[in-house]
């Protein structure tokens, strides 16, 4: 999983108004170079909206968002997604998860976090809030006494410095809605996001 999210770059974190805006929002995605997208569970659209990307844009990976808890990874797991993430981590979704027939991202935001994430087996972290919480400093930080963690921080990040957490040894993908902001897929201005997202991609 760890080449699959480094190919992956950037994870453009969406939040899906409704299925035809998100499948136009993943083509556009899809068209600009992205290789991934993570369709968060903060509204009602979002499962139905998860199905048809995949049926719609299958070039593109489907991984889906904010699973924070048991039943969120089931209602996942029964829409056949094999990617979740979450912005954190409860002893009970740390459980769940690692169960699941999915891969699996766990939030952390301390060394106790991580290392609760690893004793459940789970090697690859998203980093939340990354920005506020030390940013990169942070993460060279953690890097001393967990060689060998990998990281998508996520949180506060833009296209003036996630290339320099993707620079980062322990950093496997950013995480980021610069290029997916609402009022972008509100106005329907595919082109812009097509062209931020082959910027990113660059
Ligand atoms: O909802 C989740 O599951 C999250 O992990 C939170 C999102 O990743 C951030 O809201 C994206 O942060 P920004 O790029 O600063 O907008």
């Amino acid at each position: 999983m760890e080449s699959l999210l480094r190919d992956c770059r950037v994870l453009p974190v969406v939040t899906a108004r409704d299925v035809a805006s998100t499948v136009a929002l993943a083509r556009a995605l899809q068209r600009g170079g992205m290789r991934a997208i993570e369709i968060t569970l903060r509204t009602p659209a979002a499962l139905e909206a998860i199905a048809a990307v995949r049926d719609e844009v299958p070039e593109i990976l489907v991984a889906a968002g904010t699973v924070n808890t048991p039943q969120d990874v089931e209602r996942v797991v029964a829409a056949g997604v094999g990617l979740a993430l979450s912005p954190g981590a409860t002893p009970q979704l740390l459980a769940a998860a690692a169960e699941a027939p999915l891969d699996f991202i766990p939030g952390i935001a301390s060394a106790s976090e991580l290392m609760a994430a690893q004793a459940h087996g789970f090697g690859i972290c998203k980093l939340f809030p990354a920005a506020v919480l030390g940013g990169i400093d942070l993460l060279r930080a953690l890097g001393g006494p967990f060689p060998e963690a990998r990281f998508c921080p996520t949180g506060g990040l833009g296209p003036d410095n996630f290339r320099d957490y993707l620079a980062q040894p322990n950093v496997v993908c950013c995480g980021g809605s610069w290029m997916v902001a609402g009022d972008l897929v509100s106005g329907g201005e595919w082109e812009t996001i097509e062209s931020l997202a082959r910027e990113a991609m660059h």
